[in-house]
């Protein structure tokens, strides 16, 4: 089968910390894949070279057949969670989507951009500022950000922190029907093994500086 993301011979140090070395591997389009590995290990570093927010120091890396290694713009149809996101404290979670979708090269519709928020259980017309947002609440407004331009790779670090049982169910199954229904390719973080489990359809494993691919188990998961 074709690839979808490849890394071929990726190597990334910081000063004299190499946090991957000589890392090669392709993805599938249409699939979850988990990416585990101790605080530290590279999971982030993983996902912001795919992104292109960060360069490899040497070695390729190629998303639908488009050399990233060298690429001067953030890819079309990426959406992306890394890291705590970050709003305009004094705005709304709308009016932070909206600012956000204008930054688009595919703006959504307003409608859309209340279906991503209704969609992680979030009221678009709720004016409150962001900077009164609780962790979770701030969370799904990451969510949200990062679904409302309809991407075709969704790139997800921690995306259920702060999210209450409930939440992350409706997540999971949520996901989960991107994949099926969309073929979103689905990249995701996670120290959350029943997380990896339910979700994942492939898991690669990080640790010191290699990534090693591991076959998530065949049972039926019921989300
Ligand atoms: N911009 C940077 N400058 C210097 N070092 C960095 C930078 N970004 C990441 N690192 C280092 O790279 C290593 C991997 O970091 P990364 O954030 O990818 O870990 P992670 O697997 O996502 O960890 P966690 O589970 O804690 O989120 C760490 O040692 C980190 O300090």
């Amino acid at each position: 089968m074709a690839h979808y993301i490849k890394f071929n011979q990726v190597n990334k140090s910081f000063k004299s910390e190499q946090v991957l070395n000589d890392v090669s591997f392709e993805l599938e389009k249409g699939k979850i894949y988990g990416f585990v590995g101790r605080n530290g290990s590279g999971k982030t570093v993983i996902f912001k070279l795919i992104s292109g927010l960060m360069r490899p120091t040497s070695g390729e890396i190629f998303l639908e057949n488009q050399n990233m290694t060298h690429a001067k713009q953030f890819p079309k149809s990426i959406g992306v969670l890394i890291e705590t996101p970050g709003f305009i404290p004094h705005y709304s979670g709308m009016k932070n989507l909206k600012i956000l979708n204008g930054l688009s090269s595919s703006p959504a519709s307003i409608e859309t951009l209340e279906k991503s928020m209704e969609l992680v259980g979030l009221d678009p017309k709720n004016k409150k500022p962001v900077r009164t947002y609780s962790l979770g609440m701030r969370q799904k407004l990451g969510i949200a950000q990062a679904i409302m331009n309809s991407p075709e790779l969704l790139i997800l670090d921690e995306p259920m922190n702060g999210l209450d049982e409930e939440s992350v169910k409706k997540m999971r199954v949520f996901f989960t029907n991107l994949k099926k229904e969309k073929n979103v390719t689905i990249l995701l973080a996670s120290h959350n093994k029943e997380d990896i489990q339910v979700l994942c359809d492939d898991l690669f494993e990080i640790s010191k500086g290699t990534v090693k691919r591991s076959k998530q188990s065949q049972e039926e998961v019921v989300v």
